[in-house]
This record gives C-alpha cells, sequence and structure tokens, in this order.
C-alpha cells in the first residue's frame, strides 16, 4: 500500500484550515473546550444504543477511559494550527488510533458512523451559538472537514495495520496447514515428475484426448488446485500455474485422434507442454520459497512461535474472550541474570540455555496454550480459558520447573537457571496491547522484588 509521510498529511491539514478565517478557527476552538464533554457524551450514548457498536464498547470503558480520550481528541483536532507546537504529533495520534481499531478489528463503518454523529451534534452546538449565517456555515464546514481528514489519516492507518494483520494471518493459516514445507515441496515435484513421465509414455503409446492424463486431476493438479491456490490465494505465480494447468490440458484435448507418435504436430503439441510444466516448476520454487519465508514464524534457536504471529492469536483469543464468558491470561517471562551467564559461559551456552528453558515452557502448558520467543531471553505464554486463581498456578508450576531444572551446558556440567514472571488477565480491553504491559509491569515487580517468582498485574 502507498505511504503517505506525516509531511504530506501536515500540508494538506495546514492548507485544508488556511482555506476558512481564524475566526471560524477560533470559535470552533472554543465549542470544543466548552462542549467536549457533550460532544463524548452524545457519541457514545448514540454508539452504545446500536448493538453492532456496542458489542465493542462496555458503559465501563466509556466512562473509565473512552469518554475522556474522546474528549481530548475533540480538543486536539480543533486546536489551532498556529497553537499546536508540532502538527506532525496530531497526525501521530490519528496514525494510532487507526492501528487500535485495525488490532481490535473495529469496522471501518462504525467510524464512519461515529463521524457522521459527532458532525451532526457539533453543527447543533454552534446552531446555538447565534453567529451570523456566513460564519455559522464557514464553521461547519471547517469543522467537517477537520473531523474527515483526521477520519481519512485513522482509516488509512487502519488499513495498512489491517493489511499486514491479514499477510500475518494467511501465513499462520499456511502455517497451520502443511507443517513439513520441504516435504510437501520434494512431494508434489515428484509428483509433477510423475504426471510428465505418464504424458509421455501414453504419447508415445498413441493415445489421444480423453486418453492422455490430465493435469487438473492428476495428484499434482487436485493438490495445487484444492489446497496450494488456496494456501498461497492472491499470488501472482499461483494465479500463472492455474493458467498454465488449463492450457495444459486443453492442449491436450486438441491432439487430434489417430496421431501417429511422433508426428510433427505431437512433437510441437509435447514440447510446448514441456515448457509450460518447466515454468510450473519454477514458479512452485517460488511459492516455496515464500512459504519458507512464512514459516520463519517460528523462532530459528528455540522453535516457538515469533512475534510475527502474536497479533493474531491475541486477536483470535480477544474475540473468543468476547464471545464466550472464558478470559485468558498472558505471562512475559524473562531468564533472570542471563547476561552473567552468557558472560560466565559463553554465548552458545546461552543459547543453549534458552532451547532449554523453550522445550520446558512448551512441554509445561496445555496444547491450546501458545508459547512465544519475543526476542533475546523474553518468553509470552498465552494461556487460553484461564482466570487469575488458576493462571498464578499455571505461572508458578513453569517457574518451577525451570528452577528445579539442570541446564546443560554444552562443555559439559550443568547449571540452575530461574526465571521470572509477570502475569495479566484479559479484563474486556479490547486493544491487546495493554494486556501485555500489564503483563510487563508485573514483570517488572517480579525483578524488582527479588526474581524467580510469578507476580499477578492487579
Ligand atoms: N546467548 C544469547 N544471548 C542473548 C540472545 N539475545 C539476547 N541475549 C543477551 O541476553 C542478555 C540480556 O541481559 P539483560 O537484559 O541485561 O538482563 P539479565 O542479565 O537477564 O538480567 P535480569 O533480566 O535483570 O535478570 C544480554 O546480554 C543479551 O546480549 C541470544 O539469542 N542468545
Amino acid at each position: 500500500m502507498q505511504q503517505i509521510s506525516n509531511e504530506e498529511l501536515s500540508q494538506e491539514w495546514t492548507s485544508l484550515v488556511e482555506r476558512f478565517s481564524p475566526q471560524a478557527a477560533s470559535i470552533l476552538q472554543e465549542t470544543a473546550k466548552e462542549k467536549s464533554a457533550d460532544l463524548a457524551r452524545h457519541f457514545y450514548a448514540y454508539m452504545l444504543s446500536d448493538s453492532h457498536s456496542a458489542s465493542f464498547l462496555s458503559h465501563e470503558q466509556v466512562k473509565t477511559r473512552l469518554s475522556k480520550s474522546m474528549q481530548q481528541w475533540v480538543i486536539t483536532v480543533f486546536t489551532p494550527i498556529a497553537q499546536i507546537d508540532d502538527l506532525q504529533t496530531v497526525i501521530d495520534l490519528q496514525r494510532k488510533i487507526g492501528e487500535v481499531h485495525a488490532r481490535i478489528e473495529l469496522p471501518v463503518s462504525l467510524v464512519l458512523r461515529g463521524s457522521r454523529v459527532l458532525k451532526e451534534r457539533l453543527r447543533h452546538l454552534l446552531a446555538l451559538r447565534g453567529l451570523s449565517d456566513e460564519l455559522y456555515r464557514e464553521t461547519i464546514c471547517l469543522g467537517s472537514d477537520i473531523i474527515d481528514l483526521a477520519i481519512e489519516i485513522i482509516c488509512f492507518a487502519f488499513s495498512q495495520s489491517h493489511d499486514r494483520n491479514s499477510r500475518a494471518e494467511e501465513a499462520y493459516r499456511l502455517f497451520s496447514v502443511s507443517q513439513n514445507i520441504g516435504t510437501e515441496k520434494e512431494r508434489q515435484r515428484g509428483a509433477l515428475l510423475d504426471w510428465e513421465n505418464q504424458l509421455m509414455f501414453d504419447l508415445a503409446m498413441g493415445n489421444t484426448g480423453d486418453n492422455l492424463p490430465k493435469l487438473a486431476s492428476s495428484e499434482f493438479g487436485l493438490w495445487f488446485r484444492h489446497k496450494a491456490s488456496h494456501a498461497f490465494q492472491s499470488s501472482p505465480e499461483s494465479e500463472s500455474i492455474l493458467e498454465y494447468i488449463r492450457q495444459i490440458d486443453t492442449a491436450l484435448q486438441d491432439i487430434p485422434d489417430g496421431q501417429q507418435p511422433g508426428s510433427d504436430h505431437g512433437l510441437s503439441v509435447l514440447r510446448e507442454i514441456r515448457q509450460q510444466t518447466r515454468a510450473i516448476k519454477f514458479l512452485l520454487d517460488t511459492l516455496f520459497e515464500q512459504a519458507n519465508d512464512l514459516e520463519a514464524g517460528r523462532d530459528v534457536l528455540t522453535r516457538l512461535l515469533n512475534r510475527k504471529f502474536l497479533p493474531v492469536v491475541m486477536s483470535k483469543e480477544i474475540l473468543y474472550s468476547r464471545q464466550s464468558s472464558n478470559t485468558f491470561g498472558v505471562l512475559a517471562i524473562d531468564v533472570d541474570h542471563f547476561k552473567t551467564i552468557n558472560d560466565r559461559y559463553g554465548h552458545d551456552a546461552g543459547d543453549s540455555i534458552l532451547q532449554q528453558v523453550a522445550t520446558l515452557l512448551a512441554g509445561n502448558t496445555r496444547g491450546g496454550d501458545y508459547a512465544f520467543r519475543l526476542g533475546g531471553e523474553e518468553f509470552l505464554v498465552v494461556l487460553v480459558d484461564i482466570n487469575p486463581e488458576k493462571g498464578i498456578i499455571a505461572a508458578e508450576k513453569l517457574r518451577e520447573s525451570v528452577a528445579r531444572e539442570r541446564f546443560k551446558l554444552p562443555q559439559g556440567g550443568d547449571l540452575k537457571v530461574t526465571i521470572s514472571i509477570g502475569m495479566a488477565v484479559h479484563n474486556g480491553h479490547p486493544d491487546y496491547e495493554k494486556l501485555l504491559q500489564q503483563a510487563d509491569q508485573a514483570l517488572y515487580q517480579a525483578k524488582a522484588t527479588g526474581r524467580n517468582r510469578s507476580v499477578l498485574y492487579k
């Protein structure tokens, strides 16, 4: 997706505002300052009364957080340019809102509806100010244009973020469908070769038309049409392979009955098919290379999931807990004094400890849980269907399993290692970043209060 820089957006914002008089801008600012609570109240009253938008909101969230943020947003976007220290931070704020919307999967239609409600209320509030007709119209236009531009930036950031998430989701799907990409590649290359050999044999035997093996219904064709094209969907390589399969089968159909083996026409068709099959192999290699990159969703050292799938997993769990009465929790895990281990026993020993910790984490969680290595000596475990009491028992089980273990060193001998754990349980907040921050805060406490312990965020 095309990027629009903050500079370009700042120019856009500035030139929009400059089309209006300073008087209109200052009326708008006054209205925003005096009536921000009214605007927020009106906005959320409407959103909560609508069942679709209400499924993304709760009265509690509105009261404790969202109303204040909305008031601040109104004041910020209606601040006259001359009084804004740095317009780019205002633009960054809109981008951030769009990213949060993408994380919580808030439909763009709801954002647009919200902006319509705001504009309606703004018109009403301005009408009460007793402005001249001309100034009233001008202020309304300025207010609407600013809201539109802010929403435009929000939606732009939304689609960028959403695109990224969809790609990761796609990767996740492919990854979970074909666990062993290397084996699949060899198998399918082999299947394509089998079809080619069979075709050569049948042509040599003088078979034609319906008696020739069709690529679409061969082992390779079935796999590609039903599984691979779905997993690799929207990839141009995949489209080309499907097209080649169609062309090859049409060419086979066109070989006339009674064709003599080795005839000119037969040979030219054969040459054409050979080239197309070669092209398929080449495209297949490209697709598998891409799949390997996707497989990089696994951390190379520990084979745990890496950061890439975190948004997908967290969004899924948030959605699941919204639809059910179950909560889930996250454990932010950090190996204690890991630097000292590296310094004392070397980097290879450090790597080996990380691998052993990862094995313990994966081995001491349930099948439905997720274990990630976020980087360095930081891990994250997502515990599904869990409450704070059970969660802390699970965290302690992990901590103790590590504390009990004698970690083997590559140079021989063993070592005791401990981990600290910060735990947070999802409390209904739609943005998973919040949950990760809470787990981090709890981890910070676990470190500050002596390490080798689990702390629950409260
Ligand atoms: N062996 C190895 N070391 C790594 C890797 N990634 C990061 N590190 C090292 O991990 C160490 C992390 O150290 P710190 O963040 O200071 O934390 P710590 O020593 O574990 O101390 P506390 O967390 O406060 O208990 C740094 O020395 C990094 O160089 C890795 O993949 N392999």
